[in-house]
């Protein structure tokens, strides 16, 4: 086997992202099964045994899947995961050569089902989200200038209790919408996770890095779980944003 990772350091996201990008990682040669102990393991920081295929080794660091880009881009990991939902709400200097189809999602704008609010331009309007950079933008074309109500979760709750009229918030399933009364008004953003690299280890770590980007490209054409995850979650000929 080529070496694919050898002295790289990645940034993972904890949570629902890595139990999906743990098998296709295994697949390349980045295999936690044995190092990782599951969810219940607190450590941060995990040293990969350096092999014939991998002399140098690597290193990875589980974070916070909102963090993995601020990791990345100050060159504390080489590469990272980073769903473009993170990615899109700030501007960056990153290097994002593949989507894997991953952790497959859309922001939307929801509202209650029973007491839709008509959008206007030039209207007051408060709008509940983890997103204000995303909120704003989609709004602000629309040519509403909305009072952002930034929450951290549970943004559902929002217009149910008269904190905001709408939300801009990820669906999955939908079921979190659904049991809450809710009805998605509009797709800002279809988001899949994204392979991201530090622009300077691109040329430092040329080799590693195209090694592990053709192993990661190469496997997710011969797994049906990639694509088949971006089909789930965009509509055929759509790109990115809604
Ligand atoms: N149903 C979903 N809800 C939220 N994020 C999802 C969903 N499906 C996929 N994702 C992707 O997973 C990423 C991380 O979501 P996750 O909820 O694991 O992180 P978090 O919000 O930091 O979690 P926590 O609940 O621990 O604060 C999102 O940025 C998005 O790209
Ligand atoms: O469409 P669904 O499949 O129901 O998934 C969508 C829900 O999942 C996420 O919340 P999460 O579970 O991360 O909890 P949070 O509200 O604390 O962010 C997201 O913010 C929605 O609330």
């Amino acid at each position: 086997m080529a070496p694919r990772a050898d002295g790289l350091t990645l940034a993972l996201p904890k949570g629902r992202i890595l139990k999906q990008a743990l098998p296709l990682l295994r697949r390349v040669g980045i295999d936690l099964a044995g190092v990782w102990e599951g969810e219940h393991d607190r450590r941060l920081l995990f040293e990969l045994p350096a092999r014939p295929e991998r002399p140098g080794g690597a290193r990875v660091l589980l974070v916070k899947p909102v963090d993995v880009p601020t990791y990345v881009e100050h060159g504390v990991a080489d590469v990272g995961i980073a769903g473009a939902d993170t990615l899109g709400e700030e501007a960056r200097d990153l290097y994002e050569p593949l989507d894997l189809g991953i952790g497959a999602c859309r922001l939307v704008v929801a509202e209650p089902a029973a007491r839709p609010t008509p959008l206007r331009r030039g209207m007051a309007l408060r709008v509940a989200t983890k997103y204000p950079r995303l909120t704003l933008n989609h709004y602000r074309s629309k040519g509403i200038q909305p009072e952002i109500i930034p929450l951290f979760g549970s943004v559902e709750l929002g217009p149910i209790t008269g904190l905001a009229e709408q939300i801009v918030d990820l669906v999955e399933s939908g079921e979190t919408l659904r049991q809450n009364n809710l009805r998605e008004v509009e797709t800002i953003l279809y988001v899949t996770s994204r392979l991201i690299v530090h622009p300077a280890s691109l040329k430092l770590k040329q080799a590693p890095i195209t090694a592990l980007i053709t192993a990661l490209r190469d496997a997710l054409a011969t797994d049906g779980s990639g694509s088949s995850a971006r089909t789930a979650a965009r509509p055929t000929g759509s790109e990115g944003t809604a």
